[in-house]
């Protein structure tokens, strides 16, 4: 059992609920008695009636060309050994998921009760109609090399053994990055590797054809070095047979670079480890224990570079990063093999990500700060979401110019689109406007600076040219955090309000004459300025900052106060409003008000949705507007529905060119047939809202929330609408990533400001 999980816990996750870890769920609708009629008799004879004429058309009609077979016969699980079929089925329904998670592959698991050769491929031949792809999994040597020949040359979708070259591809990349980083050739390393079963011989393969020397490579099996004088070796084996001198591991192992574990738990032994020579390589893949103890390995040398199969160590060497986009590029030109070219393509890919700047969401996954190419980061994680759109084009890409592939993709920009979408990455207004902010950026100054979000975001928005940071706050304090979480911030402006006597003074004196008939004394005033947020609503109403971002750390409302305090709303603007932009599987849904208006009149709702009309524009959307009740034009008395009534009648009269109706409800305003259906007079019937103005604030504060955290969108925001200048709130405890979302609609605020002063 792993250290870090107990037994009965990895026992109850998979013996909980539905037991196991897949189930098949229908892509099609299946709720009408039509729906039926089409999905299986008699609709379902017209598909297959085409498949039959035109047999490719199976691709058009049924799921093969994103289905993958996993298929073992549970003679190698993991490090486990020969345990069977049944017993090996729970790491083939774990491949199934992986697949599924990191790009959108659908699995089914099959685990045969056959050991032969014939046997096997027979059976695995026979499903080449039902299959994409067949992915062979935990199936010992050498059996496993006969096996998977004889697919590859008998059938004409893409087979692969990924113990052999899933882990060949990962290690290889792994591999390459720790020479650089150890200063060492790979043509000049002593290698010993430990194991000669599927994955260490194709591993050693690969090696060699990436530029290792056969001659230095030493292999072991149970019965030690894999030596020419050996008589009952296989063809495999004898492929790495040396005549050197040495027997054992311990004599093999002195001096070597790098030790490859591709066979089983605590082979490798401290003193052994001593013996390396310096700098050492150090990859103990077993699974799920490794040949040496990770803590033991980094005690005995400071100079290794140690990496394990396992996730809860850096340097997690495992197929997981290879087989999931391996297959997806594969399967995306309907690839009828997966060779040389397609491996080494994935290798230079996954190896060249491991240099670029780690997106935040993995060093939060990893609670970690800044993970960098170095030692303990010499490969990607396997949740870094860029492996899909990087590793599966370099295959695809491969494939084509090797001439396997039987659909090309020619618009490689589509294709990133669609990747992206595959895994809900795909944010197409966030992207547009990100362009938008990039084309000139603004400086944008952060009230809480003195908080480590708040750097990052500012790196990040730095290092894009989304904006120009300006941080307040103490510097000492800045710069020590800056230091320790090894942020790069060089050159950026930190002003400590504190020292800022003159600038304060100004302020004050501002907040005084704006405030003194409200209650504000000029001693109030000069206190209140030694609030970050008052100071930094100066700085932009003064125009030594073009935005303000605060609220980390404190309240919604608190924050919002000194903004309104200082700044005022937009000409002809009554009130302000707080908008998100839900990021949801079936698209971008605006919502507002989310924030400030807690039970807004009808004439106030009239002021939210002019608000909210305009700020949707700025996305580049046409808002369609709903406002949203309990009830449906009138199907109910209540004060709220009569409220929203009013509203929408306001509207009508008022701004005819607004395309907004109400009193709806939610699923009517984003239902097309429903809303077609029961209303065809409404102003948004042909269609859906795009955009949802609540009642009250609680059901729009809540109604967001629900979203976020059971619709699993993205909640960009708080929006703040109605300033006159920019200032934007976050939410308590925002994430880095949502201060930089929130940091790039500030920018294009800005923009858009600058753009409507000048037009008028
Ligand atoms: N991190 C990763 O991504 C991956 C890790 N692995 C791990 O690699 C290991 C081997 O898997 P796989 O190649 O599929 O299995 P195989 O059964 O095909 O091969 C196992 C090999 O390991 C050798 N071996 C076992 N114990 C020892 C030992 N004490 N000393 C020397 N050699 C030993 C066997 O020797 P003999 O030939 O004499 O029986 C055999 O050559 C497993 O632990 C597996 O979990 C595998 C794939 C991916
Ligand atoms: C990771 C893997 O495939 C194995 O250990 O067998
Ligand atoms: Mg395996």
């Amino acid at each position: 059992m792993s250290k870090t999980t107990k037994k009965q816990d990895a026992l109850d996750y998979h013996a909980q609920g539905r037991p196991g870890k897949i189930e098949v769920i229908p892509t099609k609708p299946t709720s009408t008695q039509r729906d039926l009629t089409l999905a299986y008799s008699p609709g379902v004879a017209d598909p297959c009636l085409e498949i039959s004429n035109q047999k490719e058309d199976v691709y058009k009609y049924t799921a093969k060309g994103n289905l993958v077979a996993v298929i073992s016969n549970g003679t190698a699980v993991l490090g486990l050994g020969n345990i069977g079929p049944e017993a090996g089925k729970p790491v083939m329904e774990g491949k199934g998921l992986l697949f599924k998670i990191f790009a959108d592959i659908d699995v089914f698991d099959l685990e045969l009760n056959v050991n032969d050769v014939d046997g096997f491929v027979n059976i695995v031949k026979a499903l080449e109609p039902t299959f994409g792809g067949i992915n062979l999994e935990d199936i010992k040597a050498p059996e496993c090399f006969e096996i998977e020949r004889r697919l590859k040359e008998e059938m004409n979708i893409p087979v692969m053994h990924d113990d052999q070259h899933g882990t060949a591809i990962i290690s290889a990349a792994a591999l390459l990055n720790a020479c650089e980083l150890q200063h060492k050739k790979l043509e000049d390393c002593k290698i010993v590797v430990n194991g000669a079963g599927a994955a260490a011989i194709s591993c050693t393969r690969l090696y060699i054809s990436l530029g290792a020397d056969k001659n230095k490579v030493v292999m072991l099996d149970r019965n030690g070095v894999i030596r020419n004088d050996r008589e009952e070796l296989n063809a495999l084996k004898k492929e790495f047979a040396t005549d050197s001198d040495v027997f054992t591991l311990e004599e093999a192992i002195k001096n070597a670079d790098v030790f490859i574990g591709l066979s089983s738990a605590d082979v490798l032994s401290a003193d052994m480890l001593q013996s390396m020579a310096p700098n050492p390589i150090v990859f103990a893949m077993a699974n799920p224990n490794p040949e040496i103890d990770y803590e033991l390995a980094i005690a005995t040398r400071s100079d290794i570079i140690m990496a394990t199969g396992r996730s809860d160590y850096p340097n997690q060497v495992n197929n997981v990063l290879g087989f999931p986009y391996i297959f997806r590029g594969a399967l995306d030109v309907r690839a009828t093999a997966i060779n040389e070219e397609m491996k080494i393509a994935a290798v230079r890919a996954i190896a060249d990500l491991a240099k670029l700047p780690v997106p935040e969401s993995v060093n939060l996954a990893y609670n970690s700060r800044n993970l960098r190419f170095g030692k303990d980061y010499i490969i990607p994680k396997p949740v870094d979401n860029r492996l899909i759109t990087i590793v599966a084009p370099a295959v695809a890409k491969a494939a084509i110019d090797s001439g396997v592939a039987k659909f090309i993709i020619t618009d490689w920009e589509a294709y990133e689109d669609e990747l992206k979408k595959r895994l809900g990455l795909e944010n197409k207004i966030m992207r547009n406007v990100s362009d938008k902010a990039k084309s000139a950026p603004k400086r944008v100054v952060f009230a809480e600076a003195d908080h480590y979000k708040i750097l990052k975001a500012a790196q990040i928005v730095k290092e894009e040219g989304i904006a120009i940071p300006i941080l307040l706050g103490d510097k000492k304090v800045i710069n020590s955090i800056i230091q320790e979480s090894a942020l790069d911030l060089e050159g950026v402006e930190i002003i400590n309000p504190e020292e800022e006597k003159e600038l304060t003074e100004k302020f004050a004196q501002y907040l005084y004459t704006k405030r003194q008939r409200r209650g504000i004394t000029l001693t109030d005033a000069r206190k209140y300025m030694r609030d970050r947020t008052y100071f930094g609503a100066s700085m932009v109403q003064f125009g030594n900052a073009d935005a303000l971002i605060s609220g980390l750390t404190r309240n919604y409302a608190t924050t919002v106060k000194p903004a309104l305090q200082i700044i005022d709303t937009m000409e002809g603007v009554n009130r302000v409003a707080g908008m998100y932009m839900m990021i949801t599987k079936k698209g971008p849904v605006f919502m507002a008000d989310t924030t400030i208006n807690v039970n807004p009149t009808a004439e106030e709702l009239v002021d939210i949705t002019v608000l909210v009309n305009n700020a949707v524009k700025q996305f580049n959307v046409q808002p369609k507007i709903a406002l949203l009740s309990y009830s449906n034009f009138g199907s109910n008395d209540g004060a709220i529905p009569q409220k929203v009534r009013d509203a929408v009648n306001i509207l009508h009269t008022k701004h005819p060119d607004i395309v907004v109706d109400g009193d709806l409800q939610a699923n009517f305003a984003l239902n097309e047939n429903l809303l077609n259906e029961n209303f065809p007079f409404s102003k948004l019937a042909g269609g859906v809202a795009n955009t949802l103005v609540f009642p009250n604030l609680e059901s729009g504060n809540m109604a967001y929330k629900l979203l976020q955290e059971l619709g699993e969108a993205q909640a960009i925001g708080p929006i703040l609408l109605g300033m006159n200048k920019p200032v934007h709130i976050l939410q308590l405890g925002s994430s880095v990533r949502e201060i930089v979302d929130v940091v790039t609609i500030a920018v294009v605020d800005v923009q858009e400001k600058e753009l409507s002063r000048n037009d008028n």
